[in-house]
C-alpha cells in the first residue's frame, strides 16, 4: 500500500478515534447519572444481568470483523470502567473524603492533637494484667514524654483458650494509671454495649481489625462523641476501610482515626504485610488522621523501628507500638511486645530520623 494510502487511512482512524470518545463521554456522563440515581434508590452500582443483556444484543448484532469474544471482551472492559466511573463518584461523596472536606480533621484529646502534622506515638501493654503493670508502662511513657497509653481489656482472640482480657476490670485499670500519670488513653471495645463504660473510662475507643466490619458497633461508635481509633481489617481493602469509617462519621462522630495494622498476604517473614502504601492513599483520599500500628504489622521487634520510620517517611500521624515491663510472662503477644529497655532503643531509633 502507498505510504500516502496509510496516512489517509490513519487520518481516517483519527476521525474515528474522536468520534469514539465523543461517544464514550457520552455513555460515561448516562453512566454517572444512573449511578446517581442508583445510588438514590439504593440498588447495587453492579449490574451483572444487565451486563450480560447488552453483551447478548450487542452479539446478535455483530457481523464482524470482530470475533464476538473480541466484542464482548471489548464492551465488558467498557462496563468495567462505567463501574470505576460511578464507585469513584460515590467516594467523592463520602464525608471521610478529602473531596468532601479539604482540611485535616485534627482529633483532639485535652490538648493533645492528632492530625495536625506533628506525628504523635501511642505505646502500652497489649493486654491490662495488672495495675502494677500498667502502672509501670505508664511511669515510663510519662518519662519519655509519651502522652497516650494504650492497654487491652477485651480482647478478641483467635483462641477461646487464651486470655480474654479483664474486660471492666482493665478499662478501669487504664483509668486510674492514666489519672495518675497524666496519660489518656485507648482501649479496644467488642461489643456496642461497651460503649457506655468506654465513654466512663478511657479517652479513646478502639474497634479492632476483627470488627471492622461489625457495623453494629460502627453505629453505635458514630453515636457518642469520643474519639475513634478505627483499624483496618485483617483483608480489607482501603475503599472497605473508609466505608466502615463513614459508618461513624455519617452518625455524626468525626473524631476518627484509621490505623493500618498489616495485611493477610503469602508472607511468612512477617506476622501480617504492613501495606505501607495504605498510608499516602488514604491520607490523599481522606481527612482523617492515619496511623500504624508497628507491633501487629511486623510482629518483629528486629524492624519495627524501620518500619516506623517508614510508616512517618509515608506521612503518617502517629505510630503504635506495644510495650510490657516483662514481655516473655505477658499474657498475649509475648513474642513482639518490646520491654523497656529495647523501647528506648526504638524510640531512640525513630527519633534519630527525625521524623518524630
Ligand atoms: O445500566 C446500569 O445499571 C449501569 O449502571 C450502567 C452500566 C453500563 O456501563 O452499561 C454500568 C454498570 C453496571 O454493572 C451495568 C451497566
Amino acid at each position: 500500500m502507498a505510504p500516502k494510502n496509510l496516512k489517509q487511512m490513519r487520518s481516517q482512524l483519527d476521525k474515528i478515534n474522536l468520534q469514539l470518545l465523543e461517544l464514550l463521554s457520552e455513555r460515561a456522563r448516562i453512566v454517572q447519572a444512573i449511578g446517581r440515581e442508583k445510588e438514590k434508590q439504593g440498588v447495587p452500582r453492579f449490574d451483572p444481568v444487565r451486563e450480560r443483556d447488552m453483551l447478548d444484543e450487542l452479539v446478535a448484532s455483530n457481523k464482524g470483523p470482530f470475533s464476538h469474544e473480541t466484542v464482548r471482551h471489548l464492551f465488558k472492559q467498557i462496563f468495567q470502567a462505567s463501574l470505576t466511573l460511578q464507585q469513584e463518584e460515590h467516594i467523592k461523596h463520602l464525608l471521610v473524603s478529602r473531596k468532601k472536606r479539604r482540611e485535616d480533621t485534627i482529633v483532639q484529646l485535652d490538648g493533645i492533637a492528632i492530625g495536625d502534622g506533628k506525628p504523635v506515638l501511642i505505646a502500652g501493654p497489649c493486654s491490662v494484667e495488672s495495675l502494677e503493670q500498667v502502672r509501670q508502662v505508664a511511669s515510663v511513657l510519662k518519662q519519655t514524654g509519651i502522652s497516650v497509653m494504650r492497654g487491652g481489656a477485651f480482647k478478641p482472640r483467635t483462641s477461646p483458650y487464651d486470655f480474654q482480657g479483664l474486660g471492666v476490670e482493665g478499662l478501669k485499670i487504664l483509668k486510674e494509671a492514666g489519672s495518675e500519670f497524666g496519660l489518656k488513653t485507648i482501649s479496644e471495645i467488642v461489643d456496642p454495649s461497651h460503649i457506655p463504660l468506654a465513654c466512663d473510662y478511657i479517652d479513646v475507643i478502639q474497634i479492632g481489625a476483627r470488627n471492622m466490619q461489625n457495623f453494629e458497633l460502627l453505629k453505635a461508635a458514630g453515636d457518642v462523641r469520643k474519639p475513634i481509633l478505627l483499624k483496618r481489617g485483617l483483608a480489607a481493602t482501603l475503599d472497605e476501610f473508609l466505608h466502615a469509617a463513614e459508618y461513624i462519621v455519617s452518625r455524626g462522630n468525626t473524631q476518627v482515626m484509621l490505623i493500618e495494622r498489616g495485611i493477610r498476604t503469602y508472607e511468612k517473614a512477617t506476622r501480617n504485610t504492613l501495606d505501607i502504601s495504605a498510608v499516602p492513599i488514604l491520607k490523599q483520599e481522606s481527612h482523617l488522621p492515619v496511623l500504624v500500628d508497628v507491633t501487629h504489622s511486623t510482629g518483629r521487634k528486629d524492624i519495627m523501628a524501620a518500619c516506623a520510620k517508614a510508616a512517618l517517611a509515608a506521612g503518617a500521624d502517629g505510630i503504635m507500638v506495644e510495650v510490657h515491663p516483662d514481655p516473655a510472662t505477658a499474657l498475649s503477644d509475648a513474642a513482639q511486645q518490646l520491654n523497656f529497655e529495647e523501647f528506648a532503643r526504638f524510640l531512640a531509633e525513630v527519633k534519630k530520623s527525625g521524623l518524630l
